[in-house]
């Protein structure tokens, strides 16, 4: 079924000079530059004969911590980072086709969170070193990328990997995205009662391919993600005097403590003593991060959403899911796995101190902030047909061929 779908998808790709009678094989590589890491997607695409359509063959992944927003006072380790990053598509792509082989990098919320220069010094060091290197580098090969495009693209990722884009896009599945700065819900509507009540026009993205337009329900919502939303929880965000504050919450363990960084910052964080450790008072404090913020859409109940990133990180810390299989979840599990980590979080320390925090967040977001029922259910995926549940892949379809996401 993969392959059908990545037939297809290839299909749009422009055509390539290449001799009758001989396979020939391309690459792209996509840099994904996250909030809280960053990381190289090599794609191996196979082009078999004129007659034939190309087929991905392979894509080689790798990925680093910190995100280039930690380097924000230190630009030139965001060249370095991206150096290093280079070396996977260096052993993956035979020399002979690096100059033809084309380098893109997009960043999302750790980039448009920081201060404009500071966003613009870091990718201008990225940029250095694309030029520096034997790679193809296409115009705006470097560029932070809206939500808008982050949850569409997504979107085209996960519905080429099932097969879904073609034909049958009722069929479609929809998308969730966690990261750690911003947030992505995106899906297609069947009633038109969905497009006509987003509060804001930016909440439809239409995009053209395979000839029709596609109309999506989608919203990046920044700020929301799961870093992002443990800052608001602790009432960390935008604070002073971080070298002497600490910051305390109900949902951590009663005697933890210790530092935490996120985006080039350290805050000094705690269980709070004086209060009780627990599920209750974790969600009336997550519940800020949501409420009021979140927009509910209809029609989140006829669609089967695809749930990765930190929603699969989380459900595997857990013991929702096995980090290889994934599976299907209710959004119900993770509002009974929050409880039981919450209620017993000081007798039995979870494999993480902020396990509680998290999976409170995302029960909390599921339900009080896109109103899902407790009886949805969700396909938990780190990878579909041995292919990273991201927006990366869809970014390459974009790159090709112009989706003029608007
Ligand atoms: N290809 C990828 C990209 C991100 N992720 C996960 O996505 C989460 C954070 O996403 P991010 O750092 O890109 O955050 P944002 O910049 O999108 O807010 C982490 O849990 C990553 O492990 C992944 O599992 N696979």
């Amino acid at each position: 079924q993969v392959q059908t779908s990545l037939l297809e998808w290839c299909n749009v790709l422009p055509s390539l000079s290449r001799p009758a009678n001989h396979s020939r094989i391309f690459y792209s590589v996509m840099f994904d530059a996250g909030s809280t890491g960053t990381r190289i997607h090599v794609y191996t695409f196979i082009q078999s004969g004129t007659e034939e359509l190309p087929v991905l063959d392979n894509e080689m992944f790798h990925s680093v911590k910190p995100g280039l927003s930690a380097y924000a006072d230190y630009p030139q380790m965001a060249g370095k980072t991206v150096r290093m990053l280079l070396r996977v598509a260096k052993k993956t792509v035979p020399r002979l086709e690096w100059k033809r082989t084309p380098l893109v990098l997009r960043a999302t919320a750790g980039l448009r969170l920081l201060a404009a220069e500071k966003a613009q010094a870091l990718l201008e060091q990225v940029q250095h070193v694309f030029d520096d290197s034997p790679f193809l580098v296409p115009d705006n090969s470097v560029s932070i990328m809206n939500g808008t495009n982050e949850g569409v693209l997504a979107w085209i990722s996960l519905n080429f990997l099932t097969g879904n884009l073609q034909g049958r896009p009722r069929n479609a599945v929809g998308i969730l995205d966690l990261g750690g700065g911003s947030t992505q819900i995106t899906f297609l509507p069947k009633l038109r009662k969905t497009i006509e009540s987003v509060p804001l026009p930016d909440y439809v993205a239409r995009f053209d391919l395979f000839n029709s337009t596609f109309e999506l329900y989608t919203h990046s919502y920044l700020g929301s993600g799961l870093m992002a939303a443990r800052l608001v929880t602790l009432g960390a965000l935008g604070a002073e005097g971080l070298e002497w504050r600490v910051f305390k919450s109900s949902c951590l363990p009663k005697k933890f403590r210790d530092e935490w960084s996120f985006g080039g910052l350290t805050y000094q964080v705690s269980g709070d003593p004086d209060s009780h450790a627990g599920y209750k008072l974790c969600y009336q404090e997550v519940l800020k991060v949501v409420k009021g913020i979140i927009h509910q859409p209809h029609e989140l109940d006829d669609s089967v959403f695809f749930a990765f990133s930190y929603y699969f990180d989380r459900a595997v810390d857990a013991g929702l899911i096995d980090r290889v299989q994934g599976g299907e979840l209710q959004v119900r599990d993770f509002k009974k796995r929050a409880k039981e980590v919450c209620n017993k979080m000081t007798k039995h320390p979870p494999v993480s101190p902020f396990l509680c925090m998290d999976m409170t967040y995302i029960s909390c977001l599921l339900k009080d902030g896109f109103g899902f029922k407790d009886s949805t259910v969700l396909q938990l995926s780190k990878k579909v047909h041995n292919v990273e549940a991201s927006w990366a892949l869809g970014a390459i379809l974009d790159h090709f061929h112009h989706l003029k996401i608007r």
